[in-house]
């Protein structure tokens, strides 16, 4: 099931200061979306405050029309996948999947801590569920390896595989491609789309602009908290507010600067 994500007008200030303000963005059932800006534009803020992992002071966060914004991270049904986060180690990749499963479980941990006897069956379904997204992100043929021995790419699949485990009806993907090399963005670009297809609504948020730009259906342009602009990628870059965001650079120029090419 996808769904539309519905940002009005939120807001969030740290000691006295908006890091976001005023913010509203529409992203329709199974859009890409990505959510660009420079340093310190409030790009992680939004992506906390529609996660949860922040509290809104103002404005609200609605799926499908259904408000969120008061409810806990878990209660949302949104799958989200941190730059910081990292895959547990000491755990093989498929027991890493089964640590998203687990969360969409009636029983949940309690009744496998009592084992009781639903608690076999939801196993047995959640083993079935961890395989199967494993699979749906290319690396099922990992699964019985340590976390950690993954190739860095990999175990960025491994974190999206976690996420979808949860059966997010919204995946928001902080630099999913950051540290990667080329061929993994590659690997990865492809995979995004193909989740996209499927039907996903996906909001993303990129330091690459370059990968963004051949990436997204639309895109979203923050500078200073605020929404400066708004359209698809062509629109973007051909956006004058954009080019003066970026400190000037020609449009050609804005995927090297984005990567700290130009000075
Ligand atoms: N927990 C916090 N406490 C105080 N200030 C914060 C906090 N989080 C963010 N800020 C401030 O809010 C503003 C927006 O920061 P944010 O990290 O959201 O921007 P960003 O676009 O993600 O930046 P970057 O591209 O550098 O990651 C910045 O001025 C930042 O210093």
């Amino acid at each position: 099931m996808t769904v539309e994500l519905t940002v009005d007008n939120v807001s969030r200030a740290f000691g006295g200061v908006y890091a976001v303000r005023d913010v509203s963005l529409t992203v329709p059932a199974g859009e890409l979306r990505a959510v660009i800006g420079p340093n310190g534009a409030g790009k992680s803020t939004l992506f906390a405050l529609i996660g949860g992992q922040l509290a809104v002071d103002s404005g609200s966060v609605a799926l499908d029309g259904v408000r969120v914004e008061r409810r806990p991270a878990h209660r949302r049904g949104i799958g989200v996948v941190f730059q910081s986060a990292r895959v547990f180690h000491g755990m093989t990749a498929f027991e890493n999947v089964m640590v998203g499963a687990h969360a969409i479980t009636r029983a949940g941990f309690l009744s496998a801590a009592l084992r009781l006897p639903r608690h076999h069956r939801d196993e047995r379904r959640i083993r079935e569920k961890a395989l199967t997204c494993l699979d749906r992100v290319g690396i099922a043929d990992w699964a019985d390896r340590p976390a950690e021995e993954l190739p860095l790419g990999r175990q960025r699949s491994l974190q999206l595989a976690r996420a979808l485990c949860g059966e997010p009806r919204l995946l928001l993907l902080d630099e999913p491609a950051s540290g990667l090399r080329a061929a993994e963005r590659e690997h990865l670009a492809t995979l995004i789309t193909r989740l996209r297809d499927e039907g996903l609504t996906i909001l993303l948020v990129e330091h690459d602009v370059a990968f963004v730009m051949r990436l997204a259906d639309r895109i979203t342009v923050l500078d200073l908290g605020r929404v400066i602009a708004d359209g698809s990628p062509a629109e973007v870059r051909a956006n004058p507010k954009v080019k003066t965001a970026y400190l000037g650079v020609r449009p050609d120029e804005l995927a090297d600067h984005a990567k700290g090419v130009v000075e």
